[in-house]
Formats: C-alpha cells, sequence, structure tokens
C-alpha cells in the first residue's frame, strides 16, 4: 500500500453501493484486507463493493481487451473477493468516466472480467449495459433458509446466481443476513442467491443475498437472471419467438429494466449516481494496514 494519499469516489445504483478508487496506472495496491476496510460501513467509507478503475492496457486481466475498452472495471465484493461481473458496478463505472471527462454521453465499451460491455449513457443519465447471454444450466439448485427450502433456477450471468420463485419475500426474513445454504457441488465458487416474488405481467419483485457482501438492496446480473428465469417458467424465450422480452424488476433500492433479445443479448437498463469524492486520509490507511 502507498503511504500517499489516495482519492476516491462513492456511488451508487439502485443503492448497490460501491467505493471508486481511480488508478489510471494501476500502482496502487489494494489487497483483500485493505479493500474489506474500506468497503466497512463503520470503520471505513462503506459499500457493498469496489470498483478499482485501471486504464486496460496497464491491468494484466484486462490488456487483451484494451484495443476494445480503454478502461477496466477491476470489481471487488466487500469482504475484498474479486468477481467476474457487476451490473450494477458497470452502470456507476461509467457514471464515474463520465464525471472524470473519460467518457461522454452516447456510446462506450467498459472491460471487465465477463468480457468487454458495452454501455450506453442517455441524456437523461439512464445508463443501458450490454450485458451478454444468461447461460442456464440445467442443474437442479435447492435454496435453503430459517427452515424453509424452494427449488431455483441455476443462471450464469459471468457471475453465479440461484433464482428461487417464493411465495413471500417476507420468507427471507433477517435471516439474509446469514447466508442462505446452496449446494457447493453446483457452486464451488459459492453463488449470488435472489429471492422472487411476482408483481404483475412480466413484473416482479426480488431481494438478494451476494456473494461475498451479504444482503444488498440491488444486484444487476441477479436482475438479469432473475429477469431469464422468470420469462423461461413463463414460457417465453425470444431465441424462440423472434420478439424482445422486457421485465421489469423492482428491488429494495430501485427498480431494473431488463430486455433480453432473440440473440440472447441481455439489456439492462437502471440509474447510476456519484454521491461524493474525497481522499483516504493516509495516516488511518497505514495504521490500518500495519
Ligand atoms: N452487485 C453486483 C454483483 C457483484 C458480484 C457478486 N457479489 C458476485 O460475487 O458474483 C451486480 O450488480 O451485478
Amino acid at each position: 500500500m502507498s503511504t500517499s494519499q489516495i482519492a476516491f469516489l462513492k456511488g451508487h445504483g439502485t443503492e448497490n453501493d460501491f467505493v471508486i478508487v481511480p488508478d489510471p496506472d494501476n500502482t496502487i495496491d489494494l489487497p483483500v484486507s485493505v479493500v474489506a476496510r474500506l468497503c466497512d460501513r463503520r470503520a471505513g467509507i462503506g459499500g457493498d463493493g469496489l470498483l478499482h478503475a485501471v486504464r486496460s492496457a496497464a491491468h494484466p486481466e484486462a490488456q487483451a481487451m484494451a484495443g476494445e475498452a480503454e478502461w477496466f472495471m477491476d470489481y471487488r465484493n466487500a469482504d475484498g473477493s474479486i468477481a467476474e461481473m457487476c451490473g450494477n458496478g458497470v452502470r456507476v463505472f461509467a457514471g464515474y468516466l463520465q464525471r472524470a471527462g473519460h467518457a461522454e454521453e452516447g456510446d462506450l465499451a467498459v472491460a471487465t472480467r465477463g468480457g468487454v460491455k458495452k454501455v450506453h449513457i442517455a441524456k437523461d443519465g439512464e445508463i443501458t449495459v450490454s450485458m451478454g447471454r444468461a447461460l442456464l444450466p440445467g442443474d437442479g439448485v435447492t435454496v435453503s433458509l430459517g427452515g424453509r427450502s424452494w427449488d431455483a433456477r441455476n443462471v450464469n450471468m459471468g457471475n453465479p446466481h440461484a433464482v428461487a420463485f417464493v411465495e413471500d419475500l417476507a420468507h427471507a426474513g433477517d435471516l439474509l443476513s446469514v447466508p442462505p445454504y446452496s449446494p457447493a457441488a453446483v457452486y464451488p465458487e459459492g453463488v449470488n442467491i435472489e429471492f422472487v416474488v411476482d408483481r404483475g405481467p412480466r413484473h416482479v419483485a426480488m431481494r438478494v443475498h451476494e456473494r461475498g457482501s451479504g444482503e444488498t438492496r440491488s444486484c444487476g446480473t441477479g436482475a438479469c437472471a432473475v429477469a431469464v428465469a422468470a420469462a423461461r417458467r413463463d414460457g417465453a424465450d425470444p431465441s424462440e419467438t423472434g420478439t424482445p422480452v422486457t421485465y421489469t424488476v423492482d428491488l429494495p433500492g430501485g427498480t431494473l429494466v431488463i430486455t433480453e433479445r432473440p440473440d440472447g443479448e441481455i439489456e439492462m437498463t437502471g440509474p447510476a449516481v456519484i454521491v461524493a469524492e474525497g481522499l483516504i486520509d493516509s495516516a488511518w490507511l497505514e495504521t490500518e494496514s500495519a
């Protein structure tokens, strides 16, 4: 960890919140322990995750994408673990790039561990991300929580999800602070678990327990996984009908609109908000790092 002060921003997308650390040349070392402390809501800045903003050419995991996307979103969960993708994170990352003058309204590309994501920043500030295709491995999955169990759908959006349709979101109770059980054989790297209820035609509501972060108020990849699982449950498959299918997904922190296109591409639209920017105190970093 460098001893000089480190700039940060704080942002959120439908209240899935992030500490953003701009580091164009990839000179800031962010070990697991430092990420976890920065994301700590009492002793640190606080966030569901951290977005390390690095030029693709300067990051070994992103160099191969540098020709397509100038910036790499090096995403970390709140516990410091690395994840392949973060849907809300990509929108907030694009919002940061625009604020910093690295991107303008319109189209841009962002490199992630889940590949290059195409992003559109609209005039009204809403951001649409092409999230790629969902994979739906056929594994039967059971999610258990508080003495109840549900059959769940295994959906991969670059990162793993188990989607359980439940009778009442309250069944997830306060127990979302305790990790729900899901089979390690299907998810050796852990899993994000979504609990879903119907709100109306092609309109659902969900809560999520995120791998590496606990219960969060929103999850973009989770909302995409939920929309695809709901569509298949409802007998809708755009690749068969040639017609896009759109679901509105309500989360505790806001609403995301998810469209699956006939070619399988999933588009997620929602807000991105930059709340603050400042400097991480170097004395705190040195003390805490010691
Ligand atoms: N909140 C994110 C997902 C972040 C990664 C996830 N916790 C994982 O470990 O896969 C989103 O908006 O997609």
